[in-house]
């Protein structure tokens, strides 16, 4: 029976409990109600801990969410079966222009940990990791809150980035009680992501203050994690399978893998909720963790996803399923794997591999490949040349990660060919550099300068551009 016939009431809150406000989230998408949102629900804490969740561009899903008073479905999808679990844990959604509410529950004392899942480019930084001054909407924003300092307000919508909105809930908080610890716990698939919110912060209050504020580490602790759970956006087909098999109507499931895993590093001086009951792990150091996570699962589905797509395939699975794209895989995880086995660190590389395997190949999850493929000027920096310059460093060659950029090329100048507008924040400088005298050369360099200026690298990119047989 088709689900729109089966006249279910809507998911309500019901006799879920309903938390205090003392977690702020930035980015309510799918991640964040699959991971910590979750995490939160499981806690053995949990009735103390409400989650404030604010989203990070337009105000469908903080509305569709209301209507349910934040509670919605999580749907575990295994490669044989579902498993339905309604998460209550998001007690208020709001839309990101509402910056008077953020600077408000920010500033409660009750709340001491806030959250990010903005994108990896919500944190508008440059290469070099600091804000970005470049960037039209940072200069808007230090403009507003410029004037703001002058004595004006900042009206709810003025605010158009991450790091200004929070640094305005900040100095909201710092300017009623400087000793009011918080915690900022960036979930983004980041290098350093705990580093990267800081950086993103101080950029901002360094030229809105004049200097860098007292409250930016006397009150804040930023704490550093390493995130996994694939989760992919969620279909009109999914909103069907939720309502047959739970006879109500969400309007806003989220589809995730069984797998889950948060590692966290830094010291919460503020209370947090017990995640480590919900299977949580607090680490000394984290990089290592987050190199393994970053390279081999992030690093895997940014191969998959331009080697994939020119070779035809829709899905992270279908991809899998091709020898050649799965042979270039193992090529990618020889070399993570000759790093990784270099830290002092328990990694459990062999189990994490073969445990990657099951989840890319699991035919449930449909992982479209054009979602994983946005934004590959920023992401390949992180996943693909990391372990290249370091394996350079150490005399090998990077010939496994080199294929991935050369497959990213292939993908930037044939969907330009086609006309097809590219899903990318630095799209126009693309299409620049992809017009430029010597495209391979330029777009290898907007990746890391320094494989472009190596000409080991630079060689072997060009080869593989021009090969193409063994990426489409
Ligand atoms: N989906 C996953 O499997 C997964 C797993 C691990 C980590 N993550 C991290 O979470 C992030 C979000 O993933 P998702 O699946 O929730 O995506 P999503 O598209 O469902 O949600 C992204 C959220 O970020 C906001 N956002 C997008 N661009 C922004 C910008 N420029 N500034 C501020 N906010 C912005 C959106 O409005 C939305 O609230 C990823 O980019 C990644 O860093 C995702
Ligand atoms: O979310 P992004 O865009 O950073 O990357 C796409 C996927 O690689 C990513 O979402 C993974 O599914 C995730 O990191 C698994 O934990």
């Amino acid at each position: 029976m088709s689900a729109a016939l089966l006249g279910s009431p809507r998911l309500r809150r019901g006799d879920l409990s309903r938390p205090p406000v003392r977690i702020v989230h930035l980015g309510l998408g799918a991640f964040h109600r699959a991971h910590q949102a979750w995490y939160t629900a499981r806690a053995a804490d949990a009735s103390e801990w409400g989650i404030a969740a604010f989203t990070g561009r337009g105000p469908e899903t903080a509305r569709v969410l209301a209507e349910q008073d934040g509670v919605y479905t999580l749907v575990e999808r295994g490669a044989a079966h579902d498993r339905f679990e309604i998460i209550g844990s998001i007690v208020e959604t709001r839309d990101a222009s509402e910056t008077t509410a953020l600077r408000r529950l920010v500033s409660d004392p009750a709340v001491t940990v806030v959250t990010l899942t903005v994108t990896e480019k919500g944190y508008r930084l440059g290469p070099d990791g600091t804000l970005d001054p470049g960037d039209a909407d940072v200069r808007a924003d230090i403009a507003t809150l410029q004037a703001a300092s002058r004595g004006g307000g900042v009206p709810d919508g003025a605010l158009r980035t991450m790091p200004a909105r929070l640094f305005w809930a900040l100095d909201g908080r710092f300017a009623l009680r400087d000793d009011a610890i918080i915690a900022v716990v960036s979930c983004d698939n980041l290098p350093g992501n705990g580093a990267a919110a800081r950086a993103a912060i101080e950029g901002v209050a360094t030229v809105v203050h004049g200097s860098v504020p007292a409250w930016l580490d006397a009150g804040v602790d930023w704490i550093e994690t390493s995130i996994d759970r694939i989760t992919p956006r969620t279909t009109t087909r999914d909103l069907a399978i939720v309502e047959e098999n739970c006879r109500y109507v969400d309007r806003s499931p989220v589809v995730t893998e069984p797998f889950s895993s948060w590692i966290l590093s830094g010291e919460f001086r503020a209370a947090r909720p017990s995640w480590e009951t919900a299977g949580a792990e607090f680490v000394e150091e984290l990089a290592p963790f987050e190199s393994r996570k970053l390279w081999m699962l992030n690093g895997a589905h940014s191969l998959l996803a331009y080697a994939g797509i020119l070779r035809g395939h829709d899905t992270v699975a279908g991809a899998m399923a091709d020898p050649i794209c799965a042979s270039m895989v193992n090529d990618l995880w020889d070399l993570d794997e000759s790093i990784l086995r270099t830290f002092d660190a328990e990694l459990a590389v062999d189990e994490y591999r073969a445990a990657l395997v099951a989840r890319f190949e699991n035919p449930a999850i449909v992982h479209q490949l054009r979602q994983i493929a946005a934004d590959g000027s920023v992401k390949l920096r992180v996943r693909i040349a990391d372990p290249i310059l370091r394996a350079r460093a150490a005399g090998g060659a990077g010939d496994a990660g080199l294929r991935v950029i050369a497959a990213w090329i292939r993908f930037v100048r044939d969907e330009l060919a086609r006309g097809h507008a590219i899903d990318d924040v630095a799209a126009d400088e693309l299409a620049r550099r992809a017009a430029s005298e010597d495209p391979i050369a330029a777009l290898l360099g907007m990746i890391a300068s320094e494989l472009a200026d190596d000409p080991h690298s630079l060689a072997r990119v060009r080869a593989q551009v021009g090969e193409g047989v063994a990426i489409g």
